[in-house]
Order: structure tokens, then C-alpha cells, then sequence
């Protein structure tokens, strides 16, 4: 069933010129945007009542597209992270409301869904063992055991130096176990990335080491990322395109750089004590 609200949607296609694309953006008609090959999520109607019965999120529906980092921001308690957590079912949407690549998310295996759509939260939660037991972890729970040299490309990739492989969970600074976390992450070869105010707890130095990442990421692999952040210099510094959330509702979805044109009044007066 179509939602009676137009989703906000954009399209991104590698061939074509994103910037005009970025343009192009939003207000897509949901008949165009359904099933279109450069959309990685579909989110049509998402509702969540909380048992008191306020509304958590009311009726989200927003296509994610391939290939693009989204910033979602918004006031405390608007429900960016129950928004985030519906994308790999670690909170479960229900049915017909949240699609990935086209198809129901809650049709999926949860493991591979998982896999394919990693996540990295605030703090980095390490298993004990050395680096490299964390990053082979995901690998050997489908039977793959990953080489010295698949290791340190990975963490090569999380912008890790070698001498970390065998260092303990336990030594590291937050900011550095934050890169194992996404190291861990990107061994399962996850096509999109879940971000939860994945910098918050880290210093600038580290913060931009992520955010390099990240960028590197879309352009070397084409990952799709989806970023909850409080930091609105930050959403500037890497989205390539902001949802902005309040009250469980998408009120603007615009590119970074137009963020000062938004209109609903919470928005701009979040926005404006955010600055
Ligand atoms: N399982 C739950 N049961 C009841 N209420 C919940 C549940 N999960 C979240 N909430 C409430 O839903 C609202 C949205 O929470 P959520 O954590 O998604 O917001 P947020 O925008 O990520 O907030 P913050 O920026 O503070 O992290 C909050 O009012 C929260 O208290």
C-alpha cells in the first residue's frame, strides 16, 4: 500500500553527475522512487507507539540512497536512533515498512541482514582477545578464517597502523578501539554502515580520522552510510545529504549546505541553537 505522504527520495546513479542528481533531489514521487536501482533503503510509513502510546516515530518514509553518506539529525529524543536501529532489525519495523535493495528487511535472514548492513555505536564495545581476534570474529562465525595479510588490510582501511594486530582490546584509547569496532564491522564486507554518533565520545584528531574513513569509504567502495549526529559541522563536513527529524517525523530533507534554508519551525530553531 502507498503512503498517503510523498516519501523524500533521491536517486544517485555512479554514471551521472551526482551533484546534479543531489539537486535534483527530494520529493520524488513514490511511484518513480519504488524499486529504483539507486535506492539501497526504502522506508515507507514507519510507525512506532511506545506502550504509553506516544509516538516514537510517525510514519517515516524516506528512500536511502546507494552510494551517499545520509546525516540524520535532530533534537534529543526525536527518534534518530530508533530510526537507525530499524535498518538492521535490532529494533524490529513492521512488515512492509522497511525495504533494503527492494526487498522486505523482515523477509531477510537477521544474521545476513546483519552482515550486509553493519553498525557502529557510540562506544566501541570490544570482545577480549587481541585486535585481530575481534576482526576475524564475524569471518569465522560463516567458517572463514581471515589471513595475517586480510587483517591488516582491514585495519589499513580503518586507518590503523600493523603494530595494533596483536595489541589487546583493553590498551587501546577510545578513539582507537572506535576504528577496530569499524574494522570488526567492515570485515563482514557490510554494503551500508549504521553510524550512531559513532565520534561523540572521541577527540578531533580521532573524529577525523573517522570521518576520512568514512568518506574514503563511499568513494572507494561505494558504501552507502547512514550517520545519527548531534554535531551539524560534522554532517556538513561528510553527508552528502541530511534528514532532519523531529518528533518522530522527516520535517526536511535537504543537502548540507542548504541547512539554513529549512523551514519547519523546530528545525530552524534547532538548527539555529545548534550553531
Ligand atoms: N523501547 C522503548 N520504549 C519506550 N520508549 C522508547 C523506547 N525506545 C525509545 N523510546 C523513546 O523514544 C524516543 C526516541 O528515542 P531515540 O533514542 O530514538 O531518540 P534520539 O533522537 O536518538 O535521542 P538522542 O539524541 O537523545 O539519542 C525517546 O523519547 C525515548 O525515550
Amino acid at each position: 500500500m502507498m503512503p498517503s505522504v510523498p516519501p523524500h527520495s533521491i536517486e544517485a546513479s555512479p554514471d551521472e553527475d551526482r551533484e546534479r542528481l543531489l539537486e535534483v533531489a527530494l520529493e520524488v514521487d513514490v511511484e518513480a522512487a519504488v524499486g529504483e536501482p539507486g535506492t539501497k533503503f526504502r522506508i515507507r510509513d514507519l510507525t512506532k507507539i511506545s506502550d504509553s502510546g506516544n509516538g516514537i516515530l510517525r510514519g517515516i518514509s524516506v528512500d536511502i540512497p546507494k552510494g551517499l553518506i545520509v546525516g540524520i539529525i535532530g533534537p534529543s529524543g526525536s527518534g534518530k536512533s530508533t530510526m537507525l536501529r530499524a535498518l538492521n532489525r535490532l529494533w524490529e519495523p513492521p512488515r512492509g515498512t522497511v525495504f533494503l535493495d527492494g526487498n522486505d528487511i523482515r523477509e531477510l535472514d537477521v544474521l545476513s541482514l546483519r552482515r550486509k548492513v553493519g553498525m557502529l555505536f557510540q562506544l566501541p564495545a570490544l570482545f577480549e582477545g587481541t585486535v585481530a581476534d575481534n576482526i576475524r570474529f564475524g569471518p569465522q562465525l560463516r567458517g572463514k578464517k581471515l589471513t595475517d595479510n586480510e587483517v591488516l588490510k582491514l585495519l589499513t582501511l580503518a586507518d590503523l597502523e600493523s603494530s595494533f594486530m596483536n595489541k589487546n582490546g583493553s590498551e587501546l584509547s577510545v578513539g582507537q578501539a572506535q576504528r577496530v569496532a569499524l574494522a570488526r564491522t567492515l570485515a563482514n564486507e557490510p554494503e551500508v554502515l549504521l553510524l550512531d554518533e559513532p565520534t561523540s565520545a572521541l577527540d578531533p584528531i580521532s573524529t577525523q580520522n573517522i570521518e576520512d574513513v568514512m568518506v574514503k569509504l563511499k568513494k572507494n567502495r561505494g558504501m552507502t552510510t547512514v550517520i545519527v549526529s548531534h554535531s551539524i559541522k560534522q554532517i556538513q563536513r561528510i553527508a552528502d545529504i541530511v534528514c532532519l527529524l523531529v518528533d518522530g517525523e522527516i520535517v526536511e530533507v535537504l543537502k548540507p549546505d542548504k541547512l539554513s534554508e529549512a523551514k519547519h519551525p523546530m528545525a530552524l530553531r534547532f538548527l539555529q541553537l545548534s550553531a
